[in-house]
């Protein structure tokens, strides 16, 4: 209770106010706004094509809302973001940049320390003109340990399995500590084993303090740590709260269309 009452007066991390977000020839996002304060952990959820995505790429300024009366755009309290300053802020870990690697890491044999040390760089693995610094890879080793994979520090990420590529991937994301983990949809397609271990270390991260978003389509991905539940329809919010609030069986068959049941173990939920 004191943490959650604390973090009401954090400062905001994320403020978006009046966010009307065109994408081809429509608008994807409209009047969206959302604040997310240093600490929370926030899990964002919504049927496909509900708008999560382009959220996330108007967080990493891939795309930008119209300008507009009322409107906010503000990333811990700045609205200008140089692009590269703002990757050392958020941290983003995206299946689209997983995809990317596998076209990357087949290419070139990368292992998880130049995957890891390439976030340096915002590169996909190390290039001969990149320049490692003794106290970047004391910092990667670190990271590789937190992540339980130093033993694959060597190995090619293409000789990975997709739990440990995608671990390796958030070892990336982590080299510049920053103050928010945003992951999309990080555990889908994995099995039911590496879901597990994924979701271990997931809460891993949130205990280590760092906030976490989570886009996610399984609700089972809602780890204990993460209080307060987002629930996305149409490129609008429909729902805020927490997660006894937001995750009950009517909101979540009236969200995805469908008859859900959700079922709740001790401090999990997941839907039947
Ligand atoms: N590059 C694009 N050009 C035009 N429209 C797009 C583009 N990308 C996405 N859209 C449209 O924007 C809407 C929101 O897409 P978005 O990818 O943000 O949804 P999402 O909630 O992340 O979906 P999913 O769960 O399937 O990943 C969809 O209707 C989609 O068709």
């Amino acid at each position: 209770m004191a943490a959650a009452s604390g973090r009401r007066s954090a400062p905001l991390i994320l403020d978006f106010r009046s966010l009307t977000v065109p994408r081809g020839d429509r608008f994807v996002l409209r009047d969206f706004s959302l604040q997310i304060r240093r600490g929370e952990h926030v899990a964002l959820l919504g049927p496909n094509g509900s708008g999560k995505s382009t959220l996330i790429k108007a967080i990493t300024r891939e795309i930008y809302p119209v300008d507009r009366p009322g409107l906010r755009f503000e990333l811990l309290g700045r609205a200008d973001w140089d692009i590269n300053d703002l990757r050392g802020h958020f941290g983003i870990v995206a299946l689209d940049q997983l995809h990317n690697l596998s076209h990357e890491v087949t290419l070139r044999q990368v292992t998880a320390r130049e995957l890891v040390l390439s976030g340096y760089f915002n590169s996909l693995g190390l290039w001969p003109h990149h320049r490692v610094k003794p106290a970047h890879e004391r910092h990667a080793r670190g990271i590789l340990r937190f992540l339980e994979i130093s033993h694959l520090a060597h190995r090619p990420v293409s000789e990975m399995s997709s739990g440990e590529q995608r671990r390796a991937m958030i070892g990336r994301a982590l080299v510049h500590d920053p103050e928010a983990l945003v992951l999309d949809e990080p555990t889908n397609s994995l099995d039911p084993g590496a879901v597990r271990e994924f979701r271990d270390l997931l809460r891993k991260l949130a205990r280590a303090g760092r906030t976490l978003l989570l886009v996610t389509h399984h609700i089972a991905d809602v780890i204990p740590e993460i209080e307060r539940v987002i629930l996305m329809q149409d490129g609008r919010i429909v729902g805020d709260g927490s997660k006894a609030q937001m995750l009950t069986s009517g909101r979540l068959s009236r969200l995805f269309g469908a008859r859900l049941k959700v079922v709740k173990t001790r401090r999990n939920y997941d839907v039947v």
